[in-house]
């Protein structure tokens, strides 16, 4: 049976657009103003929006190896949940997915227990660590979307330098958690004035930029497509930048909490606000967002990084690095983005959708056409509610959004036809 939701707005032309959405076969067959109800089964949806499903190209699922902080079901249903469609989940699991065989096993596990599309990284290096390098040709074969040691950077740089190579020679990204741990060691907060007020040791901006410059040269030296993870200072922006403007082929990320958060807001010993890259300084987070808007940074990635209650308790000195983000980052980011006038929705979306899709190269994700799959989100635009942790499906609690008001609300989310989140009729 076709499906048609009826009397909602559709993003068309970087306008919302009033038009019903026909959908057969997992497929979007046709967008239009009025398309009749006859033998269709209806779904209205009136006063809300269709986005395009959104695309996360950097996800911690935790499985195998860690199912107390999350698993490929509930890391899934927390992204169709916070209305993504696609996500590209990191290889730091156990066993690493280093080899084809442990590649296409963590494949099996994504296609099995996920409910929407699960791209899978494979590690740049055996164990992901050390300087062994994976079997670049042997796992682009099986199906790797590229190539991550995230959680670390790769200190050596003659590894990086072979790695970049092999990945260039099979045309595929390596994606790079950029740090310098002889820079960075020890440090649980950004080195600055939070971090000495609370007595803390500081990671300074160079153990990113340090890394991020010398990988840069090497990207140039070798042509591979290097994606840059999760940047959080203005030096990585202008660095990006520059390196572009002579033709790099470099793509960047920017996670919701680089983009709205900064360490003025660490004001107690929190774990909450603990993650790697830390956050920055007011200026560093002002120049992430101009970064955004004049291309520099081509896409927002939640870096969604579960962790159970005992992983995230006491001191930041103990705490585990990282939060969650799938759940809550289109709401946040509406409410303090686009109703402050700083972007506009269609700006959003391209960096949620269609900019990540582009530059993976998913040509079925990211858009909404007649004859594209029906990978659809719906939103509510006009609905205030605070964020609590009873609300959010993922195992990871670990969100220092949790408390904050939004003036948006993720009503359903669709893959390839198929229903995988719907909110409950309250
Ligand atoms: N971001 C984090 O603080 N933690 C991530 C690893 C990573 O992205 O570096 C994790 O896997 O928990
Ligand atoms: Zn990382
Ligand atoms: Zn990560």
């Amino acid at each position: 049976m076709k499906t048609v939701l009826k009397n909602g707005y559709v993003l068309i032309a970087g306008q919302l657009q009033r038009a019903d959405v026909l959908i057969d076969a997992g497929m979007i067959q046709d967008i239009s103003p009025e398309i009749p109800a006859s033998q269709n089964q209806v779904v209205s949806i009136a006063g809300q929006v269709i986005l395009p499903g959104f695309v996360d190209v950097h996800v911690h699922f935790r499985e195998p190896g860690y199912t107390d902080k999350e698993t490929i079901a509930t890391g899934s249903l927390a992204a169709a949940h916070g209305g993504y469609t696609t996500v590209f989940s990191m290889p730091n699991v156990q066993p690493v997915p280093d080899t084809p065989q442990r590649w296409l096993q963590m494949q099996q596990l994504n296609q099995q227990k996920g409910c929407i599309h699960i791209q899978q990284y494979a590690s740049i290096t055996r164990q992901r660590t050390g300087n062994e390098l994976v079997d670049f040709k042997a796992l682009k074969q099986v199906g790797a979307c590229g190539f991550s040691n995230d959680g670390s950077g790769v200190q050596t740089a003659a590894t990086m330098y072979q790695a970049m190579q092999a990945a260039a020679q099979v045309h595929l990204p390596i994606a790079a958690h950029i740090e310098d741990d002889s820079l960075a060691h020890g440090g649980v907060m950004n080195a600055g004035l939070s971090a000495q007020k609370l007595h803390l040791p500081g990671i300074p901006a160079v153990s990113e930029t340090a890394q991020l410059a010398r990988d840069l040269e090497l990207a140039a030296a070798t042509g591979v497509h290097y994606h840059a993870c999760h940047l959080s200072t203005a030096a990585s922006v202008e660095l990006v930048r520059a390196a572009k403007k002579r033709g790099v082929n470099v793509t960047a990320e920017v996670t919701p909490h680089h983009l709205l958060l900064d360490e003025s807001m660490i004001t107690t010993d929190n774990p909450l606000f603990k993650m790697n890259p830390p956050l920055r300084t007011l200026a560093d987070r002002q120049a992430l967002l101009s970064g955004l808007l004049d291309g520099t940074i081509d896409c927002i990635a939640t870096d969604h990084a579960p962790h159970t209650k005992l992983d995230k308790q006491g001191s930041m000195l103990t705490a585990a690095f990282g939060i969650t983000g799938l759940e809550t980052s289109f709401a946040v980011l509406y409410t303090s983005l686009v109703q402050s006038n700083l972007c506009s929705l269609a700006q959003l979306v391209n960096w949620m959708s269609t900019q990540p899709a582009r530059i993976f190269h998913l040509t079925q994700a990211g858009r909404i056409a007649i004859g594209a799959p029906a990978d659809l989100t719906v939103v509510d635009l006009n609905h205030w509610t605070t964020i609590t942790a009873a609300n959010m499906l993922s195992k990871g609690k670990n969100s220092p959004f949790i408390g904050r008001k939004v003036a948006a609300q993720i009503k359903a989310t669709m893959v390839h036809g198929q229903w995988v989140y719907q909110q409950e009729a309250k």
